[in-house]
């Protein structure tokens, strides 16, 4: 099976500092691939070129195998293309059915919802059953998300990705803020979602948790792709030395 999205010697500069220098990298459907490398690797660099934030100076995006320009975040979600960043992007001050339709919500039929008159009841009974099929615990449907738990917060932060996301979804560091119970939780969302067939992309610092939900693994070394590897039969050793320069498998690629 061909990759789901690809990237092909990907550079991209911050004025002097170049962040990629001929990133390679691929996702395939229904795998969950963990990207990882050392601070300043490249990763948030690649995921944000990869999800229309970013665009590379050079170097070539596939998606299903065509060429595509992913010149903002708005048409990679339309192309199926979602992002969970560390920082909690939610609305605090919305519950989290809102939160969850945020710049997709739906209207009233007929006039009123041409006056633009939200359909609140059905966001809500679709959004509950949407975070009991992912798993995802919200305490109450009632409250702002601001006065959930972190862990809450960021189930429904995934979850408002992986309802849309019907190609790859990223995830930067998304259990990095959490306990053990809620980085288990995200864990296992991570999987239901993959096994829907959506390719998930993990960025980790974490190698536990590499191990754990990776099937693949990609390392990106100073702005490159140095190394891939099977989750399975990877050994921590394998992974730290390839962060680190100590192990290199793709330097001439
Ligand atoms: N907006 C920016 N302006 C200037 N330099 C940047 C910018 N974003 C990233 N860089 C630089 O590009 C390089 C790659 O950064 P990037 O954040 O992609 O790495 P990373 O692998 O995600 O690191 P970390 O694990 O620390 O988040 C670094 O040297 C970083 O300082």
């Amino acid at each position: 099976m061909g990759a789901l999205l690809e990237a092909r010697n990907l550079v991209k500069h911050y004025g002097s500092v170049e962040a990629l220098r001929g990133a390679s990298f691929e996702v395939r459907a229904g795998e969950v691939v963990a990207l990882i490398g050392d601070n300043g690797a490249g990763k948030s660099t690649l995921v944000k070129c990869l999800s229309g934030a970013e665009q590379p100076d050079s170097g070539e995006i596939l998606l299903d195998g065509q060429p595509v320009a992913l010149d903002s975040p708005t048409r990679a979600r339309q192309l199926g293309i979602e992002t969970v960043y560390q920082d909690l992007a939610v609305a605090p001050e919305l519950d989290p059915a809102a939160n969850l339709y945020l710049g997709r919500e739906l209207r009233r039929g007929g006039l009123l919802g041409r006056l633009g008159m939200l359909d609140k009841a059905e966001m809500r009974r679709r959004a509950s059953e949407h975070f009991r099929t992912l798993g995802v615990q919200v305490q109450s449907l009632d409250v702002p998300i601001g006065a959930l738990s972190g862990g809450q917060r960021q189930g429904v932060a995934v979850a408002r990705a992986v309802v849309w996301a019907n190609k790859v979804v990223f995830m930067d560091e998304p259990t990095a803020a959490l306990g053990v119970v809620q980085r288990e939780r995200v864990l296992d969302v991570i999987r239901r979602v993959r096994d829907t067939g959506v390719a998930v992309v993990l960025i980790s610092h974490n190698m536990p948790e590499v191990q754990a939900v990776a099937d693949r693994v990609e390392v990106l070394r100073l702005g490159r792709r140095v190394a891939r590897f099977t989750a399975a039969d990877v050994r921590l050793e394998q992974l730290v030395g390839a962060m680190t320069g100590a192990l290199s498998q793709e330097d001439a690629a």
